[in-house]
């Protein structure tokens, strides 16, 4: 199951050359970067919603649906999934507070 991220992205990486007609993903790419952020925002939205309804099939289904919009735009930004997943493994461990401390040191440095 967790291999879905490489699955989706390979999937994407083929829709590029694919008819539109005929794939919502190609449809998208055809449509341009500022469709896919708005959709990606739309998703962000409607995933914030679901929260607060506190719906459990709700938040999955627009979570899935807000992962899937920024999958695509990733892919159409020329990037892979494990990049960002490379990132978060990065982080793992590091606390947030102590990130944010350290962040704020460095610019009372610079
Ligand atoms: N996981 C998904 C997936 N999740 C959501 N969606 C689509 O994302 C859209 C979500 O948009 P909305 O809910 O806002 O629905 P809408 O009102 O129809 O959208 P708009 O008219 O506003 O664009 C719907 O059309 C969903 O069908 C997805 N479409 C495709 N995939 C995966 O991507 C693969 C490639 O898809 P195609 O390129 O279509 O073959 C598929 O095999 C799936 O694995």
């Amino acid at each position: 199951m967790n291999d879905i991220f490489e699955r989706l992205a390979t999937v994407f990486e083929e829709r590029k050359n694919a008819d539109p007609e005929h794939s919502y993903v190609a449809n998208l790419y055809q449509a341009g970067q500022d469709k896919i952020l708005k959709k990606l925002g739309e998703e962000a939205i409607e995933t914030i919603l679901a929260a607060k309804s506190k719906q459990q099939d709700a938040i999955i289904h627009e979570t899935a649906d807000l992962w899937f919009h920024s999958l695509v735009m990733l892919a159409d930004c020329g990037l892979r999934p494990e990049q960002v997943l490379k990132e978060l493994d990065r982080r793992f461990g590091l606390s947030g507070l102590e990130e944010k401390a350290n962040r704020s040191k460095d610019n009372d440095d610079g």
